[in-house]
């Protein structure tokens, strides 16, 4: 299987989601990210809870977290039952030296938020090429279908270059598991991510956006060699 719903072979990406599973402690309630870094943590978990008999149950981010999930043995939960969760894990895009974020790449960034948000403990996973000075990723946003055009134009208005996601595999543009749009606005280098983040959630129609600030507690950053740094 190609693509983002498969592991990807990276050393860097495989140490960090490695590594952040063993944060996971008998008794938690955990988040799981989307992507190919968090699929390596997931995978680590469901090795735990099987061979130490660890009590954990986890909310998903997205279908592929899910499908993940179910496949490594770990049980689900909703946060309707667990609003408030112990640890989750999840990758990003791009990070910077503030552990501000750009999530998205995979469309999962709307629930990512909600679950990051409403975790104790925020735990980052990345490889060193996600680590920059500032941020100038593209930022994804999901939007409302109805919404597109009065969100591409307050978009082309500060600046952007805004794009509708198009899909791979199927023909038109990304849906999102939510029903939605993404567009991918480049605002080239961020200067102020925290700005930012307020314009864009001011725009009518858009659901949501993939700049995190102030959301992280601690970035576990995987190398090549297969060893990995953490900072907060
Ligand atoms: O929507 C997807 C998520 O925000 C991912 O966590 C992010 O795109 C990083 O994915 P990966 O670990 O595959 O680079």
């Amino acid at each position: 299987m190609k693509g983002r719903n498969k592991k990807t072979s990276d050393s860097g990406k495989e140490s960090a989601g490695v590594a952040a599973a063993g944060l996971v402690e008998d008794g938690m309630i955990i988040g799981l990210g989307t992507g190919s870094t968090t699929a390596y943590a997931i995978s680590e978990v469901g090795k735990r809870i099987n061979e130490e008999e660890l009590d954990v149950q986890a909310v998903v981010t997205s279908y592929q977290s899910e499908m993940l999930a179910i496949d490594a043995g770990i049980p689900l939960t909703s946060l309707s039952e667990h609003p408030e969760l112990d640890l989750d894990i999840d990758g990003a895009d791009q990070v910077d030296f503030e552990l501000n974020a750009i999530k998205g790449g995979g469309a999962a960034h709307t629930k990512e938020k909600v679950v990051a948000c409403s975790s104790k403990q925020f735990i980052a996973v990345i490889d060193e090429s996600k680590l920059s000075d500032k941020l100038n990723h593209s930022v994804p946003v999901e939007v409302l279908p109805y919404s597109r055009n009065l969100v591409l134009q307050n978009m082309q208005n500060m600046g952007a270059e805004p794009e509708i996601r198009q899909a791979v595999h199927k023909d038109g543009p990304v849906i999102t598991d939510n029903g939605n749009l993404i567009i991918d606005a480049d605002f080239d280098v961020i200067e102020n991510p925290n700005n930012l983040a307020s314009e864009l959630s001011a725009i009518p129609g858009i659901v949501e956006h993939g700049i995190f600030t102030g959301m992280i507690d601690e970035i576990y950053m995987g190398k090549k060699d297969g060893t990995f740094d953490k900072f907060k």
